[in-house]
C-alpha cells in the first residue's frame, strides 16, 4: 500500500458533508485498504466557522473554499455545498488545479453539466456524482457503466425523497402538507430551499441527468416538463384511493418509439396500488430502467438523508482515488446521439379527470362529445349524483392513452361548457 495519503478537500459541511467527514474518519483504515492508499481530509470549507463540528480537527476548517481548491496538493474535491455558484466555479477551479471532483449537486449538473464535463476532460480528471440522483441507490454508475452496452428506452420512478415522504404521510396518516414538509426538513431530506423539492425542480434536475446518461444525449433542466406537488389536494389523494390508486411524484424519461427524440417529465401521477412504486414509502426512491437487452430493472433504496447520501459520495471517492492511483479516469460525458427533447404535448399518456357537472339529461353525452372531438378515447366514466341539493353530480373520466396536447385541449374545452361547473382534479395515470 502507498503510504503517502491522497488529500481530500471537503466543500460544505451540512447534512451530507458532516456525514462524509464522519465516515471518512471512522472508516479510514477500511477506505485505505480498499483504495490502496490512505485518504486524508486536508481541509473543510464552511460558511459558519464558529459552529462546533464533532470529530473534525478545527485546524482544517476554512471559510475560503476557493483558496482550498487552488492549493495545488488536493487530489479530490468533494462538493456538497449545493446550488449553482460558487459551486460551479469551485469545481472548475478544482479541475484546473489538479483535483478530481465528487459532487452531489444535481441542480448544477442539470443546469450546466456540459461545462463541468468539459473542464474534467480538459484536465484529465474525474467527475463522479452518484449522490446527485436517488441518494444511496447505485443508479448513475449502473447507467454509465453496467448498461453502457445496452440500449435504454425508458427510466421511470420516484426520485425525490421529500415529496414522497409528504405524499406518504398525507395518504397513510392524513397528515397535513406543511406538517409533513417540516418533518422531512428536520430529517435532512429537503433541499436548503424546499421549494426545489415541492415544485419538482429537484426531481426535474434528476430527470435531466438520468435522461442525458440513459440516452447518451444532452438534456438540461429547462428541457424537462415539470409540475410539482403544490397543486395536489387531499381530495386528489382521496379520489385516487377510490380508484384503487395512490398519488406519486414521478420522473419519466422516454426514448420515442421511432428512436429520433426523447422526452423527460416530472409530475404527480396516479398509479395503481398493485404497482411496485405504490409501496415506496417515506423518503425511499425507486427507479425502473427498461433496456432493450436487459429488460426491466428496478433500483430501490433510501433516496435522501445525510448518511445514505454520504454512502454514495464515499463510493465515488473510493472509485476516483483508485483511478488516480491507476493513473486512469472513469467515464466522461457520453452525449453523442444528440437527440432532440420533444415537448410535453407529444407525450402519450392517460388522464383521470374529475368534474363537477349539472345533474341533468344530456350532460354525459355533451362531455363525451368534447373528448371525441379531441380524438381522446374514454376508458371509464363514473357518475354520482350529490345528495346535497346542489343539482350537481360528480363525473370521473379515465381516458385511454392519447397525446398530452389532446388531453389538455380536452380539459380546456370542458372548462368552457356551461354544464361543467368545475374541474375538481386532473391527473395523469401511469403504471398500467
Ligand atoms: N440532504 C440530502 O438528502 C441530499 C441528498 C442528495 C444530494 N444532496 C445534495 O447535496 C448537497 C448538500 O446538501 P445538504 O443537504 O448537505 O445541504 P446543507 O444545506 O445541509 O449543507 C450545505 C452546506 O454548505 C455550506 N456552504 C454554502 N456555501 C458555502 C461556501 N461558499 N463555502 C463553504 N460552505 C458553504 C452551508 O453553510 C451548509 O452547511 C446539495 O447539492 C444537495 O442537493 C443532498
Ligand atoms: N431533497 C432531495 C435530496 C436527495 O436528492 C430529496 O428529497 O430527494
Ligand atoms: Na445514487
Amino acid at each position: 500500500m502507498r503510504t503517502r495519503p491522497l488529500k481530500v478537500a471537503l466543500l460544505g459541511c451540512g447534512v451530507v458533508g458532516s456525514e462524509v467527514a464522519r465516515i471518512m474518519t471512522t472508516h479510514a483504515d477500511d477506505l485505505a485498504a480498499r483504495i490502496g492508499a490512505p485518504v486524508e481530509l486536508a481541509g473543510v470549507a464552511v460558511r459558519r466557522p464558529s459552529k462546533v463540528r464533532e470529530g473534525i480537527d478545527p485546524g482544517l476548517i476554512t471559510t475560503d473554499a476557493t483558496a482550498l481548491v487552488k492549493r495545488g496538493d488536493i487530489d479530490v474535491v468533494i462538493e456538497v455545498i449545493g446550488g449553482i455558484e460558487p459551486a460551479r466555479s469551485l469545481i472548475t477551479a478544482a479541475f484546473e488545479h489538479g483535483a478530481s471532483v465528487v459532487s452531489a449537486n444535481k441542480a448544477l449538473l442539470a443546469e450546466d453539466g456540459a461545462t463541468l464535463y468539459a473542464a474534467a476532460e480538459e484536465h484529465g480528471k474525474d467527475l463522479y456524482f452518484e449522490a446527485a440522483v436517488a441518494g444511496a441507490i447505485p443508479l448513475i454508475r449502473p447507467l454509465r457503466e453496467s448498461l453502457a452496452g445496452d440500449k435504454v428506452n425508458r427510466v421511470l420512478g420516484i426520485v425525490n425523497g421529500t415529496t414522497n415522504f409528504i405524499l406518504d404521510k398525507m395518504d397513510s396518516s392524513g397528515a397535513g402538507y406543511s406538517e409533513a414538509l417540516d418533518e422531512a426538513t428536520a430529517l435532512g431530506y429537503a433541499e436548503a430551499d424546499p421549494t426545489a423539492d415541492v415544485e419538482g425542480f429537484d426531481a426535474a434536475a434528476k430527470a435531466a441527468i438520468l435522461a442525458g446518461i440513459a440516452f447518451h444525449t444532452r438534456v438540461r433542466l429547462d428541457d424537462v416538463y415539470r409540475e410539482g406537488l403544490t397543486e395536489v389536494t387531499a381530495s386528489d389523494i382521496a379520489s385516487a384511493r377510490r380508484m384503487g390508486c395512490t398519488v406519486k411524484l414521478l420522473a419519466i424519461c422516454e426514448r420515442a418509439s421511432d428512436g429520433k427524440s426523447v422526452t423527460a417529465r416530472v409530475h404527480p401521477a396516479m398509479i395503481p396500488l398493485s404497482h411496485p412504486l405504490a409501496s415506496v414509502r417515506e423518503a425511499y426512491n425507486a427507479v425502473f430502467v427498461e433496456a432493450e437487452a436487459a429488460g426491466q430493472l428496478m433500483f430501490y433504496g433510501p433516496g435522501a438523508g445525510g448518511s445514505p447520501t454520504a454512502s454514495a459520495v464515499l463510493g465515488d471517492l473510493v472509485a476516483v482515488c483508485r483511478n488516480k492511483l491507476a493513473e486512469s479516469t472513469g467515464p466522461g460525458e457520453s452525449a453523442y446521439t444528440q437527440l432532440p427533447v420533444s415537448p410535453m404535448g407529444d407525450v402519450v399518456t392517460r388522464y383521470h379527470i374529475s368534474l363537477d357537472v349539472a345533474d341533468k339529461p344530456g350532460v354525459l353525452a355533451q362531455v363525451a362529445t368534447v373528448f371525441a372531438e379531441h380524438g381522446v378515447s374514454i376508458d371509464t366514466v363514473r357518475q354520482q349524483g350529490r345528495q346535497d341539493g346542489s343539482g350537481e353530480a360528480s363525473l370521473v373520466v379515465v381516458t385511454h392513452r392519447a397525446p398530452d396536447a389532446a388531453l389538455s385541449g380536452t380539459v380546456e374545452a370542458l372548462r368552457k361548457l356551461d354544464t361543467v361547473r368545475g374541474v375538481a382534479s386532473i391527473m395523469r395515470v401511469e403504471g398500467e
